[in-house]
């Protein structure tokens, strides 16, 4: 699914109305009806709710949803900030429509106490939005805010641009956002989490040649994707068709580290997967993991040697490897002997960012794994999670290299600019060493054959999956990186 930014949003809304039995009207009333459905399902109408809207069309859409609920025996209290002038042609229309009286706030009259009610819905400003909200927009804004009642936001927060960084600004929190027909990149940031909430997508019906027909450097990872990405197992098949992982891995008391990595690959369908670990691990591993085989450096703490790359169909390196002096020689000579793409992660990126030539060594196409950490120090220092993202497709670019940058919606750059963000995981998952776990199920997929961008999106997703599997059979604080794991035959059964 693409990411479509406002400018994009409005053109597959004019050519839908231009080329499709339906007015402006009447797709409106189609939104309307999407967030009246959705509504339905999840509140009873018990709830007494306020809606709060502009005057352009996002108000509209808040007057047309108020008009639904209100024949559907809800009970609705509309207000409109600022009516001054008249407001869109389908505001107005809606406002003539509307079966109910409304109430004005205006920057001389009084906020509404917004405790009183059980939900209010935000419809003040959607993909409009021309500059931060101030004066009563804000104070409206914070009035609901600091109501502690859940609020609903019709396509977007109120006071959030849906395409830049609205840091500093006044935004709605919304309990859940309610989008049209395609995500904005907004809502995709982490820094902007606080504000959307929950947020789902509807179908509002926009025409799906038109929105096949633009570009987007933005997609969202989806099962349908993932679905087309893995290729299926035949029964003819043995473990040689399966690849041959080497996983470089550990550092005393970062054993776990390379456990839990080699786990993921063998559950992730590797056919054949070696470990490299320091010698003290050995007893560790071979109890833990009986299916992988190991082959130890010759120190008994870290790493310092390298074994021979030479059979392998990928190579992973970093979990749980340290940064010791001598581990650089390991890095050093895993990229110089391995002349296919790679997974990096963890302590290998941190050594990457110690020893900047080292970054001319890593083979095009290979695939990074850095937590927000890791990434700073890879690209230094950002302002807000959209400069963030320009560094990651930066990087992505100038290094042809693939960068996983790991958080809620993890995001995944290629060298020709895309970037996909996954749409699986939760927050149950930020804990020691679920990245170990998604080193070893990308580099098991990637030992398969699979393209390496294809291994980071299919890894990415499934990783997540499992996590959301994890949290389903348990609980989000009690999830730890094994679960993880242990839900991965189930994540890929979706797929078979
Ligand atoms: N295809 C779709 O997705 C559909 C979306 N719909 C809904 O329409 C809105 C977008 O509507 P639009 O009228 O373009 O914009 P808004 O309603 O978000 O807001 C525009 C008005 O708000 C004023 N504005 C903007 N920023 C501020 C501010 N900081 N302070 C005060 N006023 C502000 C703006 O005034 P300008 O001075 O900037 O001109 C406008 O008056 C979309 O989000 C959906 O909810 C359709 O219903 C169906 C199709
Ligand atoms: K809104």
């Amino acid at each position: 699914m693409k990411v479509f930014t406002a400018e994009q949003i409005r053109e597959a809304d004019a050519h839908t109305i231009r080329n499709e039995p339906v007015t402006s009207i009447g797709l409106m009333e189609r939104a309307a009806r999407a967030i009246f459905q959705w509504m339905v399902n999840c509140y009873d109408p018990s709830k007494r709710i306020a809606v709060v809207c502009g005057t352009g069309n996002n108000g509209g859409d808040g007057l047309a949803v108020s008009r639904m609920l209100h024949e559907h025996g809800y009970r609705v209290d509309v207000y409109v900030i600022n009516r001054k002038t008249t407001g869109s042609d389908d505001f107005e229309t809606n406002l003539n429509r509307l079966p109910v009286p409304w109430k004005q706030i205006s920057e001389s009259g009084e906020i509404p106490s917004f405790e009183q009610y059980g939900l209010i819905i935000d419809a003040i400003f959607g993909t409009g939005l021309s500059r931060a909200a101030e004066g009563i927009y804000a104070e409206s804004i914070r009035a609901m805010n600091d109501s502690s009642v859940e609020i609903l936001a019709i396509d977007l927060p109120s006071g959030l641009f849906p395409d830049a960084s609205s840091a500093g600004m006044k935004v709605v929190h919304a309990t859940v956002t309610l989008t049209f027909q395609l995500p904005k990149l907004a809502l995709l940031m982490p820094e902007n989490g606080r504000c959307t909430g929950e947020w789902e997508v509807l179908d509002i019906g926009l025409d799906q040649d038109f929105i096949s027909s633009q570009h987007s450097p933005f997609s969202l990872i989806t099962a349908g994707l993932v679905d087309q990405l893995i290729p299926a197992r035949s029964k003819f098949d043995h473990k040689g068709n399966y690849g041959h992982g080497i996983i470089i891995a550990g550092s005393h008391g970062k054993i776990g580290a390379a456990v839990l990595a080699a786990r993921a690959a063998l559950r992730s369908g590797i056919g054949l997967l070696t470990m490299y670990i320091p010698r003290d691990g050995y007893p560790i591993l071979q109890s833990a993991v009986p299916e992988a085989m190991v082959i130890t450096d010759e120190n008994e703490h870290y790493l310092s040697g390298i074994p021979d790359l030479e059979g392998a169909s990928a190579v992973g390196i970093g979990p749980g490897i340290g940064r010791q002096a001598e581990t650089v020689y390991t890095l050093e000579e895993a990229l110089r002997n391995s002349n296919k793409p790679m997974v990096l992660d963890a302590d290998a990126l941190n050594l990457l960012a110690e020893h900047p030539h080292l970054k001319d060594l890593v083979p095009e196409n290979s695939i990074l794994t850095p937590h927000p950490g890791e990434f700073r120090r890879l690209v230094g220092e950002w302002n807000n999670d959209f400069e963030r993202l320009d560094k990651q497709r930066s990087l992505s670019r100038e290094r042809k290299w693939i960068v996983v940058l790991k958080g809620s919606h993890t995001s995944v750059s290629f060298p020709d600019g895309q970037v996909f963000f996954n749409t699986t995981g939760n927050p149950g998952m930020a804990t020691a060493g679920c990245g170990d776990v998604l080193t070893g199920v990308i580099t098991s997929i990637l030992a398969q054959g699979i393209k390496p961008t294809a291994a980071a999106l299919c890894g990415v997703y499934i990783h997540g999956y499992a996590g959301d599997l994890a949290r389903e059979a348990g609980s989000e604080a009690g999830l730890i990186a094994g679960d993880v794991v242990r839900y991965l035959p189930h994540a890929f059964a979706a797929f078979e």
